[in-house]
């Protein structure tokens, strides 16, 4: 089911430190409301760069992103926290905010000024808190839950914001295969267009529609699964030598050269 999506587009989006060698060049992107773009690329990338440009953490030096068709510069730091959650990996930390608290955060775009949170503000974390299935970790203190039940909960956070996007680094982090099915399966799940990186190729290729590979700085590749993930354009942008598996279309094995 789509709920609330946008469409995103990146058109020569070029950024670097001040005065610095730009550390991501040229990218053009396009992603459909509903879409599920996972980028992909080694190390060093610059795939977290890429995404600080599409959620507005940092400004292209070069190129634009538009949200339906506007420059995400042209709209306020507080609009753009409304249509688009981010879940970065740094998470709230060992500060005493309980799992209520943090998922409320993500209502903070929507509060005016310093106001009390409001009836919907509530009934909205608790909507996000029943659909992450955390409603019994509500009370209990962040920083005592495990890596899984952390990435759930700052998933809720985000669907607290109700936001049009979602922008993700690396949500299956630290998590064993069947956490980050569930994660995968779950975002899949909430109907909203999704841009996230991913490490691992297969799991990649499982849950987004679409796929872009990113090699030192620059896409080398931005389309379907089936056309993208080629063992051509893996062994180049990984230097490692990827063959596919006969099961299924697009499953690899890697080994050094
Ligand atoms: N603000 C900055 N100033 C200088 N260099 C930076 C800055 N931000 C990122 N870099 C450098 O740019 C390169 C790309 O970083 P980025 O985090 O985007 O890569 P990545 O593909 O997400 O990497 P990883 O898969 O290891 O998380 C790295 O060499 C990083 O050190």
């Amino acid at each position: 089911m789509l709920e609330k999506c946008v469409r995103l587009e990146a058109d020569g989006v070029t950024w670097g430190p001040h005065r610095g060698k730009p550390i991501v060049e040229d990218i053009s992107l396009s992603v459909k409301a509903g879409d599920r773009l996972a980028i992909i690329g080694p190390n060093g990338a610059g795939k977290s760069t890429v995404l600080r440009c599409l959620y507005r953490g940092v400004r292209p030096q070069r190129g634009m992103v538009r949200l339906d068709g506007i420059d995400l510069w042209s709209i306020g730091p507080r609009e753009a926290a409304r249509r688009i959650a981010v879940v970065l990996q740094e998470s709230p930390g060992d500060f005493p905010f309980s799992v209520r608290d943090v998922v409320m955060m993500g209502r903070i775009p929507h509060r005016k000024g310093m106001a009390r949170w409001s009836e919907e503000d509530h009934a909205t974390t608790a909507a996000a808190l029943a659909r992450l299935e955390l409603k019994d970790l509500a009370l209990r203190q962040f920083s005592s839950l495990s890596g899984g039940e952390k990435q759930r909960v700052l998933i809720a956070r985000a669907l607290a914001q109700e936001p049009e996007l979602i922008i993700l680094d690396e949500p299956t982090n630290h998590l064993d295969i069947r956490h980050q099915l569930e994660i995968l399966e779950l975002l899949k799940g909430l109907g909203r267009t999704i841009i996230t990186t991913l490490h691992d190729i297969n799991l990649a290729a499982d849950f987004a529609t679409h796929v872009a590979v990113l090699a030192s700085g620059r896409l080398t590749g931005h389309g379907l699964p089936t056309e993208i993930l080629t063992p051509e354009r893996i062994s180049s942008a990984f230097r490692v030598e990827a063959s596919r598996q006969e099961i299924g279309d697009h499953r690899f094995t890697f080994s050094l050269r």
